[in-house]
């Protein structure tokens, strides 16, 4: 076995230098290789900068003949690469009912040739770059580069092709570019160094934003695999949307948010409705706001049951009409305990459940966030359900 090893968090190397050759560098994926840097098919290429070491990790055969560049620490990458069998595990959803093309005001977009209906996985995509978000920082620029350019250069070059086709609004190198454009925050386990990463997922990258999307992306850290899912019935040529910020915000804000973000004034059609309905939403907006507000700080002094289901009722109207659905486990938790402390063990039952659906439906990925689900789950039992 190698003596090749990267290096551990504090080992200092010649910036840009590789810290270990291999005579037998050869392009491919042979076994040899595969003993020698463990599950990664090239050498890590590493920068040191002070006590801080980033690599390029790059295995070529990750999921269905993709390839994936991880930019990282060893300590993070070592951690990192443990997903990476249940990755080429997971379940492979079809995407030829996908299609990319041009979206008016907004570069292209995905659109689907078939109707899709509420609940559906449309895409379960697998990252091609992963890289730690605090890199950038504690390395040069032309360090940066050089990881970056290693972590493409590495993958298979279909892969390749597809990244370098993706849209570049943000400036920068073209990779920076890309990867400032179209790549999502996603919390790995990365052995407790705890940087944040974000993660290039090219199929997912020509999903366009709205404000009222028809689906909704989560990343599943068990799998490394982003999932997009319908929120409602999608019919056939429909363009697939997600949004790429909160789906509460007022739409001054929202505007504000992806012109900083992403550089882009929303197109969407709730932000190109007339001024009439954008005020309109905005009101509702700030009811849906105030009302949270009031029955997330309720004390034993403003309890009243009945307040509590008038000021419920009103949050899921406007949830409704603002398709804010997803929102709103936290809700039918609440009136699921104003049940119980009332008696009504049946309708208890019935909220405690819709807020269990709505946890694994929207939120909860590998388990996580765990508190909530665990309560709830405690509350079903209590309840009998
Ligand atoms: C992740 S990419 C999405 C796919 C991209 N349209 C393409 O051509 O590949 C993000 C970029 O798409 C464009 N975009 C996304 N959503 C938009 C929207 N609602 N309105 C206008 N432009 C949008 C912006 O240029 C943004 O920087």
């Amino acid at each position: 076995v190698s003596q090749c090893t990267p290096p551990d968090h504090n080992a200092l190397a010649q910036p840009q230098a590789p810290l270990c050759r291999d005579d037998q560098n050869a392009p491919g994926v042979s076994e040899s290789l595969r003993i020698k840097y463990g599950k990664w098919s090239h050498e890590p290429f590493c920068v040191t900068e002070r006590t801080k070491v980033y690599c390029t990790h790059t295995t070529s055969d990750f999921r269905n003949d993709h390839g994936v560049s991880v930019i990282a620490s060893p300590v993070a990458a070592s951690a990192i690469s443990s997903a990476l069998s249940a990755s080429k595990a997971a379940r492979h959803i079809s995407d030829q009912g996908l299609e990319v093309s041009d979206i008016p005001g907004k570069g292209k977009g995905l659109t689907t040739k078939h109707a899709i209906r509420r609940g559906e996985t449309i895409l379960l995509d697998a990252p091609r770059i992963i890289a730690s978000a605090q890199f950038p920082s504690h390395v040069t620029h032309s360090q940066g580069a050089s990881l970056f350019s290693t972590a493409l250069s590495q993958l298979p070059s279909p892969d390749r092709d597809l990244i370098m086709s993706l849209d570049k609004s943000l400036g920068g190198t073209d990779i920076e570019n890309i990867m400032k454009t179209n790549a999502f925050a996603c919390q790995l386990n990365d052995g407790g160094v705890g940087d944040a990463y974000m993660c290039l997922f090219p199929s997912v990258s020509r999903i366009n934003h709205a404000c009222r999307p028809n689906a909704h992306a989560r990343f599943i850290p068990r799998t490394l695999l982003m999932e997009v899912r319908a929120v409602r019935d999608i019919t056939a040529g429909e363009e697939i949307s997600i949004s790429y910020g909160k789906l509460d915000l007022p739409h001054a804000e929202r505007q504000r948010l992806y012109k900083q973000g992403w550089n882009f004034t929303c197109t969407c059609s709730s932000c190109t409705s007339t001024p009439y309905e954008i005020a309109g939403s905005d009101q509702r907006r700030a009811r849906f706001a105030r009302l949270r507000h009031m029955l997330e700080n309720l004390t034993s002094e403003t309890y009243d049951a009945q307040q509590i289901v008038a000021w419920e009722r009103e949050v899921m109207e406007i949830s409704a009409r603002e398709g804010l659905d997803s929102l709103l486990a936290g809700d039918y938790e609440r009136l699921a305990y104003v049940y119980a402390g009332s008696g009504m063990v049946g309708d208890a039952r019935l909220w405690a459940n819709k807020a269990r659906e709505s946890l694994m439906e929207w939120t909860v990925v590998d388990g996580g966030p765990e508190n909530e689900i665990r309560r709830v789950e405690e509350l079903l039992g209590e309840l009998g359900g």
